[in-house]
C-alpha cells in the first residue's frame, strides 16, 4: 500500500440548511488517479475545495501526508503543495497567458523576470502551448484556456521546492469541450501524471464518461453527502450496485432521486 497523501475523516459541510457533505471519509494515496463522480449538486466540487483547503469544515478532520491541517490553505501548514484546476479556467482576462501562468511567481517570489519567463515557457511547453505566451485568454479556445490553467496549476518556485504541487485537483476539466478537445485534455492529464517533477497524484471531478474512463484508475461515487461506492474504473461496468448502474446508464428510474 502506498502512502496516504490526503485523508478526509468524518468531514461534514453545510451551506445554510443544505447538508452537502455528511461525515465523509476519503483517502487519496500517492500516485493515485481518483475519479469523483455523482449526480449534479451532490458535493463533488465542495469535496475538491475542502481538499484544496479553500473552505472551512463544519466538523471532521483533514490530514495531508499524515499531518492534521489547521485552518485553510492560506495558513500554510500543509506539508505538500496542492494545485487546483477550476472548471472555468479562471484566468485573468487583462493579463497575457505568460502573465497568468507566472502570476504567483511575479506576485510572491523574488525571481528575476527573465527566469520567470523561462519557467513559464517550460510549463507551457509541457501543455503543448509554447507559442502563445503573448496572447490574451479571449484569443484562445476553451480547450486552450484549460491547458493554460493546467500550466498555471503546476507552476512552482524552484527556490521553494515545497511550492511544487504533489497533488492536482481537476474540477470538470472537459466540461463544455467537444469530444476531440476532451481527448486532448484527457491525454494531457495522463501525460502530466507521468512527467518527472509534475503531479502523479490527482483527483478529478467529471460528468463525462470518456473522461472517467480515460483519466481515473479508482472511482468514488458521491450521493446524498456520502461516498456510496468505490471501486476500480473497470468495475463501474461490472458492479451490480444499483446507484452506479442507474448513473452510468442515465436511466431516470432508480434509487437516485432526480432534483427538480
Ligand atoms: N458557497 C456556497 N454557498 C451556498 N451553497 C453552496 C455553495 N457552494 C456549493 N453550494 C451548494 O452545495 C451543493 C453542492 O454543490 P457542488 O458544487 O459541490 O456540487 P457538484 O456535485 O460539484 O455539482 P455539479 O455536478 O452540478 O457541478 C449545491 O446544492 C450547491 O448549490
Amino acid at each position: 500500500m502506498t502512502e496516504p497523501l490526503i485523508e478526509l475523516k468524518g468531514v461534514s459541510k453545510s451551506f445554510g440548511n443544505n447538508k452537502v457533505l455528511d461525515n465523509v471519509d476519503l483517502t487519496i494515496y500517492r500516485g493515485e488517479a481518483l475519479g469523483i463522480i455523482g449526480p449534479s449538486g451532490t458535493g463533488k466540487s465542495t469535496i475538491l475545495r475542502v481538499i484544496a483547503g479553500l473552505i472551512a469544515l463544519d466538523s471532521g478532520d483533514v490530514f495531508i501526508k499524515g499531518v492534521h491541517r489547521e485552518g485553510l490553505i492560506e495558513d500554510g501548514t500543509d506539508p505538500v503543495g496542492i494545485g487546483m484546476v477550476f472548471q472555468q479556467a479562471a484566468l485573468f482576462d487583462s493579463l497575457t497567458v505568460e502573465e497568468n501562468v507566472g502570476f504567483s511567481l511575479y506576485q510572491y517570489s523574488k525571481l528575476r523576470r527573465s527566469r520567470i519567463r523561462e519557467l513559464v515557457h517550460e510549463k507551457l511547453e509541457m501543455v503543448g502551448l509554447s507559442e502563445i505566451g503573448d496572447r490574451y485568454p479571449a484569443e484562445l479556445s476553451g480547450g486552450m484556456r484549460k491547458r493554460v490553467s493546467f500550466a498555471r496549476a503546476i507552476m512552482s518556485n524552484p527556490d521553494n521546492p515545497k511550492s511544487a504541487p504533489e497533488v492536482l485537483l481537476y474540477d470538470e476539466p472537459t466540461a463544455g469541450l467537444d469530444p476531440i478537445a476532451s481527448t486532448v485534455i484527457e491525454d494531457l492529464i495522463r501525460q502530466l501524471q507521468c512527467i518527472q517533477g509534475s503531479c502523479n497524484t490527482y483527483a478529478i471531478v467529471t460528468h463525462q464518461q470518456s473522461t472517467i474512463r480515460r483519466t481515473a484508475d479508482k472511482v468514488v461515487f458521491l450521493y446524498e453527502g456520502k461516498v456510496q461506492w468505490e471501486g476500480s474504473v473497470s468495475e463501474i461496468d461490472t458492479t451490480d450496485d444499483p446507484l452506479i448502474r442507474q448513473f452510468i446508464s442515465g436511466n431516470v428510474s432508480g434509487p437516485i432521486h432526480i432534483a427538480g
